[in-house]
């Protein structure tokens, strides 16, 4: 996989102009215990990152190093055991089980390695959902932005199963933007993907965030797929080794064999 230049561009801009960015999420000495006892696993231990806002973030780690935990705990879907997870200031610990449920389906995105589209609607139904759901009009501007991002115009009317899978992830991911989230977490979404198609939404994902503005956190395990962020945050055993601002697939190759996976 190549390093694609989009990636270099913001990240110099950024460091140029030395600008400082908002944080749209982040942890503070966040931990996770699973279990109790001599069983009791620390997933998370004493975690503490910012999301910058208008960023492509990868997190990587060793097979049980905590990441779906992480993205877990920070996208409202499991709680810390101790610590703080804070969505644009909001404390997630602050909100009824019913407010996190508002928050996380107006303010935050999701992609899973599996497309989970509806089979019965088109592509242009899928994708306007969660504002469907949310009893309010899709706002026409952006949805017609995401679609042309994201090379959806000609693949509206299509139901999934006419749709490759890399057409059916990038409904996934318009999906995802449809609420002008404040943060889309992306788990494996390359996972599912053949190399070629893999590649394509990646530059897709890129331009999600370069050209919309938008905040992506990925899970993956691919060097080459971490390298089309801006930074990439290693974990091992819960807690955060190591991190990368403008990564290329080798240097992630090295940290993650120096880390043993
Ligand atoms: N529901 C659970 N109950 C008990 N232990 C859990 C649970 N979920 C995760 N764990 C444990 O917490 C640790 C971190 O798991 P997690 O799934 O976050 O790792 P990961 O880095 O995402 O792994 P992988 O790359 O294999 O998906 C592991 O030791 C795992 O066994």
């Amino acid at each position: 996989m190549t390093t694609p230049g989009l990636r270099q561009r913001s990240a110099h801009t950024d460091e140029e102009q030395g600008r400082v960015r908002a944080v749209a999420a982040s942890a503070r000495g966040a931990c996770k215990v699973y279990g109790a006892g001599e069983t009791a696993v620390a997933a998370l231990d004493d975690v503490t990152l910012d999301l910058p806002a208008g960023r492509f973030t990868a997190i990587m780690g060793p097979s049980g190093s905590g990441k779906s935990t992480l993205m877990h705990c920070l996208a409202g879907l499991d709680t810390l055991t101790s610590g703080q997870v804070l969505i644009g200031g909001t404390d997630l610990a602050s909100l009824s089980d019913k407010e996190r449920t508002i928050l996380r389906r107006d303010r935050l995105g999701f992609v899973f390695q599996a497309f989970n589209l509806l089979p019965t609607l088109t592509a242009e139904e899928n994708i306007t959902l969660p504002v469907d759901l949310a009893g309010h009009a899709p706002e026409h501007e952006w949805f017609g932005t995401v679609v042309d991002t994201l090379n959806l115009r000609d693949r509206l009317r299509h139901r999934p199963s006419e749709l490759s899978g890399g057409q059916q992830q990038r409904v996934a991911v318009a999906r995802a933007l449809i609420t002008r989230p404040d943060v889309v977490f992306a788990d494996e979404p390359t996972g599912a993907l053949d190399r070629k198609a893999g590649v394509e939404l990646l530059r897709f994902l890129r331009s999600v965030v370069d050209d919309l503005g938008q905040t992506v956190v990925m899970v993956t395990h691919d060097p080459g797929a971490a390298a089309y962020a801006d930074r990439v945050v290693f974990l091992v055993d819960g807690g955060i080794v190591e991190e990368l601002t403008e990564p290329t697939r080798e240097r992630v190759l090295e940290i993650m064999g120096r880390l043993g996976d």
